[in-house]
């Protein structure tokens, strides 16, 4: 290549600056007051250098681009191609092909330019990656690919993908996938089928409309398909409306006046490949919707569940004649089983002990082999177990290990006061069963037992002892009657979760206690079971004790404490509680590489929606989490962001429905 100037202009502005210093210098030597005769001659100057770096820019655009390459691989490859294709030297640019100038540099000369410049924000390292970077210039969207070769004075080729129109119809075909919706009224049975018919016109006509409106809004359709059930499927971009507005249309149902409080629950399917996959998912959100106590939307993508709403106390929806379906199907299960396992959850309690020996009853009745699985040297209810095995009755309980021993392919699992997996006593137990049968009282959590040839679930009950004494009374014959024993630890377990029925109660809680009292239940030994020991004791005073309030919210932690001492961390939220301005509380213990938390409330702040921000669940009154290599600061810190985020959407809940609770 000949990268010799030409004797032109390049020569005459070399020798005019060289002069016009020389001149400069002389003049200002000799005499300085002449030097502003010098203007017009540094004008001169500056006008030829200009035209110089613009003529060199130029001459080398053209010799980089045909003469450099000429008949170079890399030019007849490059330069032919219909891309955009540019060559750096480190960041600046050194060659690109016609279709680079002309639709990255407008077509102008920008040899020898900063690459940065030319296209702002380039990352020459993401570029380097499989999936490049994808950068806007001018209006279009670019993927940028780029190859570098090794050494200090590496080369790079940049090539430039226009995405544009690809991109837009990408976007334009993910915002018109469909998200489909089941939206069903609340305890509809329970509520509207008792009002007059004029009366139960005028909610119903204000659901329509609401419901209209709201999807009327979007391009998609609305169907009344039952009494109770209406069917929605709106476009993707309405979705995403739909759930960064956190489904305000819970708010507006709920602000609806009349006889009765309406609300709705909302299961959407959304981001399935097909329109019917999309319809299973919607389902699966509603169950959730309605597990957790309903005025709330569930959506669940391929990725999970989310939760909108439900941060109000719910109304209590419950049948009897479902306890009654439920006790003769229970039955016929235990029937055709050669063995029945019975489980709770992990760290058992009184609930969940309680709850077992009620369903063990029921299996004594019917002569069925029959066993508790519980860990001793890991529970909470070490109180009731004592009891039984003083009674003789020890052997009613056995370790994960004895059970998965003795179990047969028609061994029945009954797992109660649980519903999730990852709760379980014993996986094992659970995974090596073919036949579950679930009897539980908790709020829906993801996770849940999906195989249960029965899922009793009824998260207005008060604990899953409520639900046994029920089911109790629909199985006829003396064989059933509980004995005094079985009857205190059931009162144990719905005393526990009610807190001495102080909270989460029903009618139909008393109506359990009053049965369980006629089976001989005395309150005053039950409260023994209660009890606990001076070094329990004192381990809960201590977590009261230092305690602080924080937007109405008793925050207490503290390092590990014996594992025996376990019980005096709820112990410590529940009396929390009976701090006068106390809405809720939080006690958190560091155990090993984790954290253990136990929240309460009184009913007014919903603590599962807040330790579900911290990957854990339970109650509207009772929850808790377990946070994994966590130290205690950090866990504090995690427990008051989550009240803060809580306490700021319960105020914007309250500003669009317009109520205070
Ligand atoms: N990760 C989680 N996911 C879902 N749900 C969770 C998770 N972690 C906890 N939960 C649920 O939250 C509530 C509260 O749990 P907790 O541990 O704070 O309280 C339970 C027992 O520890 C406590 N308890 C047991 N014995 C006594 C006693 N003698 N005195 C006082 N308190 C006691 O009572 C709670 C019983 O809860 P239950 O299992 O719902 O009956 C809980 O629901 C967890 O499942
Ligand atoms: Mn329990």
């Amino acid at each position: 290549m000949d990268l010799k100037p030409r004797f032109t202009l390049e020569v005459f502005a070399g020798g005019m600056v060289v002069l016009s210093a020389l001149l400069a210098i002389l003049v200002g030597l000799l005499e300085p007051r002449l030097l502003w005769v010098l203007i017009p001659l540094a004008a001169l100057v500056a006008l030829a250098v200009l035209l110089l770096a613009r003529r060199m820019r130029r001459g080398l655009a053209r010799v980089l681009q045909c003469e450099s390459f000429e008949n170079s691989q890399a030019q007849l490859s490059l330069g032919a191609l219909a891309l955009p294709v540019a060559l750096l030297s480190g960041k600046t640019l050194v060659w690109y092909n016609t279709p680079f100038r002309q639709r990255i540099l407008a077509d102008e000369d920008r040899l020898l330019a900063p690459v940065g410049k030319v296209l702002c924000g380039l990352d020459l390292h993401q570029c380097g990656e499989p999936a490049g970077q994808v950068l806007e210039h001018e209006g279009r969207k670019y993927n940028i690919f780029a190859s570098a070769t090794a050494g200090r004075e590496a080369l790079t080729v940049l090539y430039l993908v226009d995405e544009t129109d690809l991109r837009q119809r990408a976007a334009e075909y993910e915002a018109t996938r469909p998200a489909y919706m089941i939206i069903e009224i609340d305890a509809y049975a329970e509520q509207l089928a008792e009002l007059k018919d004029s009366e139960k016109a005028r909610v119903l006509e204000g659901i329509n409309r609401v419901l209209e409106t709201y999807i009327g809004r979007t391009t998609g359709f609305l169907q009344r398909v039952s009494n109770a059930r209406y069917i929605a499927v709106v476009e993707e971009r309405h979705m995403k409306e739909m759930v960064a507005a956190k489904f305000d249309v819970l708010d507006k149902i709920r602000a609806l006046e009349g006889e009765v409080n309406v609300t709705l629950s909302i299961g959407v399917g959304r981001g399935g490949d097909t329109l019917r996959q999309c319809e299973e998912m919607a389902r699966q959100s509603l169950d959730m919707a309605l597990g957790r106590g309903g005025d709330q939307a569930a959506v669940k993508t391929p990725e999970g569940f989310a939760f909108y709403g439900g941060v109000s106390r719910s109304v209590e929806k419950r049948s009897r004649v479902k306890s009654r379906i439920v006790a003769k199907a229970l039955c016929d299960l235990i029937r055709q089983a050669d063995s029945v396992l019975i489980m709770g959850h992990r760290m058992s309690d009184l609930d969940c002990v309680g709850a077992a020996i009620g369903v063990l009853r029921i299996c004594k009745g019917l002569d069925a082999p029959a066993a508790i699985v519980v860990r001793r040297e890991a529970t909470l209810a070490q109180s009731v177990l004592e009891e039984f095995q003083a009674a003789g009755l020890g052997e009613d309980f056995i370790s994960p290990e004895v059970a998965l021993d003795g179990m047969t392919d028609n061994t029945l699992l009954l797992v109660v006061d649980t519903h999730i997996k990852g709760l379980l006593e014993s996986g094992d137990v659970y995974r090596k069963c073919r036949q579950v049968a679930v009897i539980d009282h908790h709020r829906k959590a993801v996770g849940h037992i999906d195989n249960a040839v029965l899922f009793f679930h009824e998260p207005y009950a008060s604990s899953t002892c409520e639900l046994v004494s029920e089911l109790l009374q629909y199985v006829e014959g003396q064989q059933f009657r509980p004995t005094s024993l079985e009857a205190e630890a059931l009162l144990a377990g719905i005393m526990l979760d009610t807190r001495n029925f102080g909270i989460h109660t029903g009618v139909r809680t008393f109506e359990a206690a009053a049965y369980l009292r006629r089976m001989g239940a005395m309150t005053e030994r039950v409260k023994l079971l209660f009890n606990s020991s001076l070094q329990e004791y004192t381990a809960k005073s201590n977590l009261v004790e230092n305690a602080d309030i924080y937007m109405g919210c008793a925050v207490s932690v503290s390092g590990e404490l014996p594992p025996d001492m376990a019980v005096a961390v709820p112990q410590a939220a529940n009396d929390l509680l009976t701090i006068q301005g106390v809405g809720a509380s939080f006690v958190a213990v560091q155990q090993g590489s984790g954290v253990n938390i136990s929240a309460r409330s009184m009913g007014a702040v919903n603590v599962q929606v807040i330790m579900e921000q911290l990957g854990g669940g339970g109650h509207l009154t009772m929850a808790g989490a377990q946070l994994k290599d966590t130290t205690i600061d950090e866990a504090e810190k995690r427990i008051r962001q989550a009240i803060a985020r809580y306490r700021q959407e319960q105020a914007e809940e309250e500003a669009r429905s317009g109520k205070k609770r």
